[in-house]
């Protein structure tokens, strides 16, 4: 797993999960980034490797760290050049690993996206990033909200708000939507995936009374993708589709932008999470919270969702080898 940003809590749950990992039945992991920022806030061991294929010698007695970069003075809290700069090659470096099939998968700690982008890291966010690496089109890489009973995903994603409007097209839904039943059976084994989409406008617009999207793109994409085969309802009033009954009718919610998707996934289960790109040759997870860089040092952050981001990549790596 890439470490993300030194300076964020990326190191503190990373630590605490390999002391959880009995306990918790954690698959084999090793870290990737500058053991300093480790160091920074855990006195637990630390086994330097010099290749992945060291690291399940070393797992059961230290949490193995492949050391791709020297993030310089790492303060918890206040993060830094060198610090953005060693988040974004231990990115890179994890992502060639996964790739080249030394790693079953990859989990990748919060890096701070305002940093990076001030180290010329170009993508809105990671999940572009990998797919590029990947070979995939933005288009048809998912970003992919989990819990236990509720997954989401952002048809657009790290856009401003008064931007989607017209980032939404009938081609990119259908991309999206075709990316998540394929990921849905194959990440997680559900033969016919039932996918229900979000209206953008109040009560989905009410006939073209509160915004047309709904008529001129949204249900046109879905009337494509029943075409395509999909069992695919909506679009739906979004303000209705995420409490509990309503969650049974469907295996994911196809959100039209950032915060309509995350907003109902982090208020349930902010501490249990997990973010998976779906679309890519390679597993990618990620706990779903950022950097926290306001308690990074403290002691209190919360593994939870870094170590359900560890199962759900193990879990998705057999589910993968099983579909085929
Ligand atoms: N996957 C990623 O790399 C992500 C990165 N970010 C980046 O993180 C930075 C901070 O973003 P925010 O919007 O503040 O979100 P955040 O998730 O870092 O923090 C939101 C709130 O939750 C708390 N929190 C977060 N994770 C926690 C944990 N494991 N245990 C206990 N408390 C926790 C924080 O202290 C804060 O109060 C930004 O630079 C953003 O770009 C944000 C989301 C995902
Ligand atoms: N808000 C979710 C998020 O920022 C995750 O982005 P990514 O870096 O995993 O693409």
């Amino acid at each position: 797993m890439s470490l993300g940003d030194p300076a964020g809590i990326g190191p503190e749950i990373v630590a605490k999960s390999w002391v959880m990992r009995e306990a918790r039945g954690l698959p084999p992991f090793f870290a990737v980034g500058d053991a300093a920022s480790l160091r920074a806030v855990w006195l637990g061991p630390i086994a330097i490797i010099g290749a992945p294929e060291e690291a399940a010698g070393a797992f059961g007695t230290a949490l193995p760290c492949l050391q791709v970069a020297d993030a310089g003075e790492i303060v918890p809290g206040s993060p830094s050049i060198d610090g953005a700069r060693t988040a974004f090659q231990a990115l890179e470096v994890a992502v060639g690993l996964a790739r080249q099939g030394s790693a079953a998968g990859i989990v990748t700690a919060p890096v701070g996206k305002e940093q990076l982008y001030g180290v010329g890291f170009t993508h809105p966010g990671q999940t572009e990033f990998v797919a590029e690496r990947c070979g995939v089109s933005p288009h048809n890489a998912v970003m992919m909200l989990a819990g236990p009973s509720l997954k989401v995903v952002p048809i657009t994603i790290h856009i401003p708000l008064a931007d989607v409007p017209s980032v939404l097209t009938i081609d990119l839904i259908r991309a999206r939507a075709l990316t998540t039943a394929k990921g849905l059976q194959r990440n997680f084994g559900i033969a016919r995936p039932r996918l229900a989409v979000a209206g953008l406008n109040p009560h989905a617009g009410e006939n073209g009374a509160l915004g047309r999207e709904e008529i001129d793109v949204i249900r046109p994409a879905i009337d494509l993708l029943r075409e395509d085969g999909l069992d695919i309802v909506g679009p739906l009033a979004a303000d209705g589709m995420f409490h509990a009954r309503a969650r049974e009718a469907y295996d994911a919610a196809l959100c039209m932008y950032h915060d309509q998707a995350l907003i109902p996934i982090k208020t349930l289960y902010f501490d249990e999470g997990v973010n998976i790109t779906l679309g890519l040759p390679i597993v990618r997870t990620s706990p779903d919270h950022g950097t926290a860089f306001g308690i990074a040092g403290t002691d209190s952050a919360n593994p939870g969702a870094m170590m359900a981001a560890l199962k759900m990549a193990a879990e998705a790596a057999r589910a993968r080898l099983a579909h085929g």
